[in-house]
This record gives C-alpha cells, structure tokens and sequence, in this order.
C-alpha cells in the first residue's frame, strides 16, 4: 500500500511548489532533496545571477556617466564585495525556501538522495529506506555540462554552479557560449573590470531569438569591449591557461580563468528512471506529455529535468499543473506558447510566443508583424537608451500570438504581452488600452499604433472619408 498521496523528488523550483501546494490541499506528501532546499533559482541561478548584474549594471553607469551630461566615475570593484551583496540578496530570499515553510504548509522534508527502485518506488541513499508513493513529482533539475575539450577539465572551469565561489576578478576571462547564461554573466564581468572573450560556437548569440537581436547583443558586448567571437569553438586549453579558438574567428589567447556556458542537462543519470519505466527523450530528459505525465503511470515530472523551456516561472507552472493532475487525476495541461522568458542582458531581451521568422514561415506575407525601434520612443531616447525596439507578431487575422522587446526593463513590459498572447487577443487590444506616458511599454503599444496608421490611415480611407466630411459641412452650414 502506498505511504503516501505524493513523493516528490528535488526542492528546487518545481518540488518547492509541488510540495507546498499538495500539503496545503491535504495530501500526505513527502519532498526528497540532497543538498539545500531552493536549487539553482535561489543558490546559483537567477538570484545570484541578477544580483551581479545589478552591481555590473551600476558600475556601467558610472563609468558611462557623460552619457547623461555627469562626470564619469572609473567604479573601485572588490569581487568579494559584490559576492556578500549577492549572499545578502540569497539569505534574504532564503526563508521563503525554506524546509520550516514547506513543513508549516504541511509536507514532510527528507534531506537525503532518491532512487527509483521501482514503479512508484524510491529509496534513501543514506539508509536504504523504502518509500512508496500513489504519485511521484520527478523535479531534480538539470546541471552544466561540460565539453569534452582536451584540457579543459584540468583548467578547473568555472560554471554557473561554482562562479559565485570567486573571490577576486579574474583578469582574463574566457567564456565559453553565448546563450543566455554566457550573454548575462560575460557583459556582467566585462562591466566589473574583467577583459572578457565571449567564444559561441553558431553563428550568432542568443540563437533562440530572431537574427537581429543576437546583432545588437553582439554589437552591444563589443561597444562595451568583450571580444566577441560567433561561428568559433574552444578547441584546446593548455596548461598556464593559452586556450586554441578554430572556425570563424581562430587565434590563441591567453586566459585566467574559463567559464563555461555551453547548456545544460537534465539530471537523469543515476536516478533508476529505467527500473521506474520512465523514458527519456534523445537529448536525455523526462519524457513528458503536456500534463506533466511521464511514459510510468502515477510518475510525473516538472522543471528543467523535462527540456522544456527551462526557466523558474515555467518550472512553477509545471509542478502546480502536474500537483493538481496527479492528486486528483485531472486533465489540466501547459501551453507553452504564452509563457515569455527574459534574458537580462543590457538591453533585456523578453519574448513569448512567435518570432516574426516563425511566424512568416507559418503565415507568409500573411503574417503581421509590427516593429517600432526605441528611437522613436520618448523615454528610451529621454534616458539616452535606445538601442532596442519591440516586435509584435500576428497571425494573418491580426491576433497577438508573439512579441520581442528589446529595451531597457523588457522584462516589466513582456507579462501583459503574455497575457495577450495567452487569449489570443487582437493587436487592436493593446492599442485601445490606455498607457501611461513616458514608458518603455508604448515601444510595444506604439508599434501597433504605427501598423493601423500604416493600414488605415491611407489616401484610400482620405478618398472615402472626404466626401462624408463635406456632406457633414453642408449640413452643419443649412441647419
Ligand atoms: C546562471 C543562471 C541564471 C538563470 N536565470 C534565470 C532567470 O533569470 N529567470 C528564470 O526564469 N530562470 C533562470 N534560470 C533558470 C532557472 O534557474 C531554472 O529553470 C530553475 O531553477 C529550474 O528549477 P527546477 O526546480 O527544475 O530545478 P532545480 O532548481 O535544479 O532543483 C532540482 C533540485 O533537485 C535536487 N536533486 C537532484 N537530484 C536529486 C535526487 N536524486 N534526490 C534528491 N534531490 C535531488 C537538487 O539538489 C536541486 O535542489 C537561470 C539559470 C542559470 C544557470
Ligand atoms: N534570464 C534567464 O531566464 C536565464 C538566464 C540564464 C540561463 N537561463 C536558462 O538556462 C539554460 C542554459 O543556458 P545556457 O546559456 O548555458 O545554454 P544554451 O544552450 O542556451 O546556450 C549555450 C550556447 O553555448 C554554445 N556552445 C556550446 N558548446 C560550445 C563550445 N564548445 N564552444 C562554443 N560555444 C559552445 C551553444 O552553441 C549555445 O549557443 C537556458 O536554456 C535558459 O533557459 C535562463
């Protein structure tokens, strides 16, 4: 007989809010986690990561001060400085992941390492107990991988589980891979002091989002003197730190130390997923349908261990979805088209939904898509930021399925896009609903303001709307 309703495996993300809501409904529920409640969110993920690029942010805007008519200042960086900053943001976040909350929310917490043993059953690493659950919450997350570059191992790598761990800036630092994670912390140590190469093996950065933005990023870096080098790999790391570049942009540097952003894997091995009967997908993840069900009756998975869209909020959603569909065998599921994501790179770069490519690939010319470029928006230029523009995709009937922002706080702008996106609502929409002026949200509102003009507003209406306006004339005159 099972113990229990729920058993969920990692208290990160996913297994947090698994756990919090089951033992808030009632359920008998039980989270398994390692290492510290909170996973890589709180301890090496997005917590630490924006705290960083807080301190890196402010020390551009000092030394780019004249920008704005003051004397620029050249900041006084002390890493370990920064690093109690990020430790201080961390504790004050801490309680909120706390096992005392998961408990008082009424879930039991095991610190200990799972393992499948069977369907629905799991065994403690540290003393072999036995736990059998109606359900299982897979939430264990995914960790960094590394390259089989030769040499790189012995180069003690840093990645973003054991960056925080710096207590001196690095000189010299190489990272290796320009998705978000390699974009976010190589401008960041740029803007610190660091003499950063940024090496991306495709021919762009950022190479999710459409072209431009991986352009204007790379431009960006550039300007900000990171050596950007697109369409190159890492090919050797020899001792003393020379590291040998091959493809677009070859050459051999010199480095103190090599940070490695270069994806991630899902945390599958080791876990007896195959003694579960939990398949995997070829790029090693849980097998999930959109409720959450993995190919094991009563197993379900959530986070970054499923491959899709790895990002906390998205995590979130799953482990409620996949909660709710396992305890009570509902059919909810997750649609991932309106779920928008941020890359907190200076500009943001928030997006849901279709790309403009995406969409004239689907729709052709019958695709809508209306831009408009920070420079025609009265805060970017106010603030003198105006290297951006916001995107908005449409299907051939004019409804909202994708936006781009590329702006100062897109990240703020990006959730009513979502929002819109979600219900499928007319570009019209936005632009009936009032904004407040000056805000970074009009790029997106104004874009659609400049699409109708561009529609409607044309010598055809002129033509039809003259003749009404004069007759209107005539009639005002004689009454
Ligand atoms: C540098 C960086 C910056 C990021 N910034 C953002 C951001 O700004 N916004 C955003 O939305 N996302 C961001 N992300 C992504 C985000 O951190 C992840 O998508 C999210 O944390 C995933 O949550 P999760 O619950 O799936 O996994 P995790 O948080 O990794 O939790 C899994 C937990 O399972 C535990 N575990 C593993 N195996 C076992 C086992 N066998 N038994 C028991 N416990 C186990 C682990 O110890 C861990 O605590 C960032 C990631 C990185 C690396
Ligand atoms: N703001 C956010 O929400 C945020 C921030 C950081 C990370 N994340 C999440 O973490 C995940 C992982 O991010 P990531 O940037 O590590 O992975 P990624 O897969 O997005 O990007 C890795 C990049 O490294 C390149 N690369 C791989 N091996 C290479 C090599 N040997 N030489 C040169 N380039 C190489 C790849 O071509 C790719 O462009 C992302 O998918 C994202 O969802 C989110």
């Amino acid at each position: 007989m099972a113990d229990l309703d729920l058993l969920v495996l990692g208290g990160g993300t996913a297994g947090l809010v698994s756990a919090v809501i089951a033992g808030g409904l009632g359920a008998r529920v039980a989270l398994v986690e390692r290492d510290r409640t909170g996973g890589e969110c709180l301890w090496t993920g997005c917590v630490p990561s924006k705290a960083l690029i807080e301190a890196a942010d402010l020390a551009h805007r000092m030394r780019r001060a004249d920008r704005v008519g003051l004397a620029p200042v050249e900041p006084a960086v002390d890493l370990a400085e920064v690093m109690a900053h990020i430790r201080a943001a961390q504790r004050a976040i801490e309680p909120h992941d706390a096992p005392e909350r998961v408990r008082a929310a009424g879930a039991e917490v095991i610190t200990d390492e799972a393992v499948f043993v069977g369907p629905r059953r799991v065994r403690m690493k540290s003393d072999g107990r036995a736990v059998t659950a109606r359900c299982v919450l897979v939430a264990v997350g995914s960790a960094p991988e590394l390259p089989p570059i030769p040499g790189l191992a012995e180069a003690a790598p840093l990645t973003s589980d054991t960056v925080w761990g710096l207590e001196v800036l690095p000189a010299r630092l190489l990272v290796l891979g320009g998705g978000p994670v390699g974009c976010e912390l190589g401008q960041a140590f740029a803007r610190l002091g660091s003499q950063v190469t940024l090496v991306e093996r495709g021919p762009r950065l950022l190479a999710r989002e459409d072209p431009d933005v991986g352009e204007l990023i790379t431009a960006r870096l550039r300007d900000e003197g990171v050596d950007v080098r697109t369409s190159t790999e890492v090919t050797q790391v020899r001792v003393g730190g020379r590291v040998r570049l091959t493809g677009g942009q070859p050459g051999e540097i010199d480095t103190d130390r090599i940070l490695v952003a270069g994806g991630r894997r899902p945390r599958t091995d080791g876990l007896g997923l195959p003694e579960a009967g939990v398949a995997l997908t070829d790029r090693g993840a849980v097998r999930v349908d959109t409720r959450m069900r993995t190919t094991a009756p009563g197993v379900y998975a959530a986070g970054d261990v499923t491959g899709e869209l790895p990002f906390t909020h998205v995590a979130a959603h799953q482990a409620a979805t996949a909660t709710l569909n396992a305890l009570f065998w509902l059919p909810r599921y997750v649609r991932y088209l309106p779920m928008p994501y941020v890359v907190f790179t200076d500009p943001e770069v928030a997006r849901v939904g279709l790309r403009a490519a995406q969409a004239r690939h689907r729709w052709g010319d019958r695709a809508v898509v209306a831009r408009l470029d920070l420079a025609d928006v009265d805060r970017a230029v106010a603030a003198g930021r105006t290297d951006g523009w916001a995107s908005l995709v449409a299907d051939p009937s004019g409804r909202l399925v994708g936006a781009t922002v590329v702006a100062p706080s897109a990240g703020e702008v990006i959730g009513e896009l979502a929002a819109l996106v979600a219900r499928r609502a007319r570009l019209t929409e936005l632009y009936r609903t009032v904004h407040p002026y000056p805000t970074y949200a009009l790029a997106a509102v104004d874009a659609v303001g400049e699409h109708l003009q561009r529609r409607l507003l044309t010598p055809t209406t002129r033509r039809l709307v003259r003749p009404v306006l004069a007759a209107l004339r005539t009639a005002a005159r004689t009454s």
